[in-house]
């Protein structure tokens, strides 16, 4: 048996970030740099950024770092940023057409091929000169060409109903956006996004000097207001 090693969630889901700072650093002529001030830019520990990137191969050198544009390369490559990925979008409406009509996706190999709605005044409409579709021919599209990646932006309700013909017709990733847990087969991988938890911890952080004051009060100095 091989020696599969598994990387955890945890480290996978920080290294857009580093990706992100990364180029940050290229943009900047930056060709060397240490882990901690790696640390000290992207607020995770030295230690944290060592045991992360450790996961992957040996790329740090004692007493001289890291070598920006080679980690940069190796995430771009972990993440799976060396091939092209065709989309499609279904719910076309405010946020499906946000996601469309952002081009910076494409920069990073991401395209928008196709929108797919049940609106007949949308159907026809083109944003960016990607066209949008009954949804009725999401099937034959799916068959016709290669898609890689489902991007659903539906009201929650029609949420599954989508993923379903998305499934059946050989999509294996799915970037949900509707706010519902879709029920789909094994092997079949959904990143679910809810800006709403974004906005949640911030309100948290903007709250929390106040709930620790409360929570580290002596219980004898509050006093319960009439
Ligand atoms: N995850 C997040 O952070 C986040 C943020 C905003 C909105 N949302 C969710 O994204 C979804 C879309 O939001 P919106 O503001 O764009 O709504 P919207 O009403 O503007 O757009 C929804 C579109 O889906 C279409 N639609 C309905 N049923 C369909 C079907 N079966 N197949 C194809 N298209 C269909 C509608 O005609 C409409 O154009 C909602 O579920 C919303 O809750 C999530």
């Amino acid at each position: 048996m091989g020696d599969k090693r598994q990387i955890s969630m945890a480290v996978v889901r920080r290294l857009p970030k580093y990706h992100r700072y990364l180029l940050e650093l290229i943009r900047n002529d930056v060709d060397r740099i240490s882990s901690k001030e790696l640390s000290d830019r992207i607020g995770f520990t030295a230690s944290q950024i060592r045991q992360d990137l450790n996961n992957f191969g040996d790329f740090g050198q004692q007493g001289y770092g890291y070598n920006v544009k080679d980690l940069y390369n190796e995430i771009s490559n972990i993440l799976g940023l060396h091939a092209n990925y065709n989309m499609v979008i279904a719910g076309a409406g405010n946020l499906g057409q946000a996601i469309a009509g952002y081009s910076n996706f494409e920069k990073e190999g991401f395209r928008v091929k196709a929108l797919f709605d049940i609106n007949p005044k949308l159907i026809g409409l083109s944003i960016r000169d990607i066209e949008i579709f009954d949804i009725d021919n999401l099937r034959n599209y799916l068959h016709d060409n290669k898609v890689d990646i489902g991007i659903i932006c539906t009201p929650r309700v029609q949420a599954q109903k989508v993923a379903d013909v998305m499934v059946k017709n050989g999509i294996t990733a799915i970037w949900n956006f509707a706010p519902t847990d879709l029920d789909v087969p094994r092997g079949v991988i959904v990143e679910n996004v809810h800006l709403l938890d974004s906005l949640l911890t911030l309100t948290y952080r903007v709250n929390e000097p106040k709930l620790l004051d409360y929570i580290n009060k002596d219980p004898e100095e509050i006093v319960e207001e009439e």
